[in-house]
């Protein structure tokens, strides 16, 4: 048993079911060092296998109390690892992410709880196949992977990932606007993205996704380095007091992750709930390139600014145009 296409994975068949959670926070990702059990001195997410009758959601809250102590919130499902291992046992993965979390995490005889820093994550001390889908998971992708493994060697993989940027990319086309794509790893800040930067000739994008109290949404894209006046932009927008909306609300309306906004993301937007204002200096210079991402932190694409404005306004989304030169909003 080499080769994973040795595998008929339709009609595998798992020994056994469990389920992994990594909780995300504040640019930070909970990681554990395992203690016992499968994967024992590795470093790797709170999780373990199903009880009889427990849902793989179920299984992955449970051993996140259990193994560090905190009750994980906003979780959902990404993806599917499949592993074949030589011996004959078959373990089923579902791997979860969730967006917050309530206690400190803890030592327990399972576990060491380490916080780690999402560009910090330490794959060489993980498993082999976590580095290939781990960042897919914090790019918003979704993913599901077969392997083979002979005890901790991973023999064989395949991994499938949706890429929540094709539609994205297919409706552009549609529009017959050109763009450039760079790929690079994920990042979730503007002093990352600084850090990571590559040849790219244009406007650097900030975006700013923002309800009001009677729950109003307004996504806001201006040049990465002004500092926004909340209160001043909800008043030159008429929306009152603005705060930042949820992950949840974000996912939702966008399709995006925290750290993946961007104003193309209004594709998403079908029912037009959320409304757009942008920055004049972005879109008021004709000629210009505007830098956001496609979907994903995981790349950055450069679109002409007046192809911007056509795409918003393709999609129903009417930008405010907004100086903020003349105001400290
Ligand atoms: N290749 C791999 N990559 C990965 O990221 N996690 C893996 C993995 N192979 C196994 N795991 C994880 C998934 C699951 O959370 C855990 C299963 O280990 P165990 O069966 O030893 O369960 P635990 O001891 O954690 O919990 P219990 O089921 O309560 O005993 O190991």
């Amino acid at each position: 048993m080499e080769s994973v296409s040795d595998i008929d994975w339709s009609t595998w068949t798992p020994t056994e079911v469990s389920a992994l959670l990594f909780v995300i926070r504040g640019g930070q990702i909970l990681l554990i060092r395992k203690k016992r059990g499968l994967g024992a001195g590795k470093i790797n997410a709170p999780g373990g296998r199903l009880d009889p009758g427990e849902t793989p959601l179920q299984a992955a809250l449970r051993e996140t109390k259990e193994e560090v102590g905190v009750a994980a919130l906003g979780v959902r499902e990404w993806g599917e690892l499949r592993f074949q291992f030589t011996d004959g046992y078959k373990l089923l993965c579902h791997v979860f992410a969730a967006y917050g979390c309530e206690g400190d995490a803890i030592e327990t005889d399972e576990a060491l709880p380490l916080w780690t820093p999402l560009h910090a994550i330490p794959y060489d001390e993980m498993w082999a196949d976590d580095r290939l889908w781990l960042p897919l998971m914090l790019a918003g992708r979704r993913f599901s992977l077969v392997s083979i493994f002979d005890g901790d060697r991973m023999v064989d993989v395949k991994i499938d990932a949706h890429d929540p940027a094709d539609v994205l990319f297919r409706y552009l086309k549609e529009l017959g606007i050109e763009t450039e794509t760079v790929a690079h790893p994920p990042v979730f800040t503007v002093e990352a993205a600084k850090a990571l930067r590559v040849n790219h000739d244009g406007l650097h994008v900030k975006n700013l996704f923002l309800r009001n109290k009677k729950g109003a949404m307004w996504l806001v894209s201006v040049q990465e380095d002004r500092v926004v006046d909340l209160r001043g932009l909800g008043e030159r927008l008429g929306a009152g007091n603005l705060s930042f909306c949820s992950a949840d609300r974000l996912r939702k309306h966008l399709g995006v992750q925290p750290g993946s906004v961007t104003p193309l993301a209004v594709i998403h937007d079908r029912d037009h709930q959320v409304k757009v204002a942008i920055d004049a200096s972005l879109v008021g210079n004709r000629g210009h390139k505007v830098l956001c991402h496609p979907m994903t932190n995981d790349r950055t694409t450069s679109i002409r600014d007046e192809d911007l404005i056509r795409f918003l306004v393709s999609t129903g989304h009417q930008p405010v145009v907004l100086n903020f030169d003349q105001s400290s909003s």
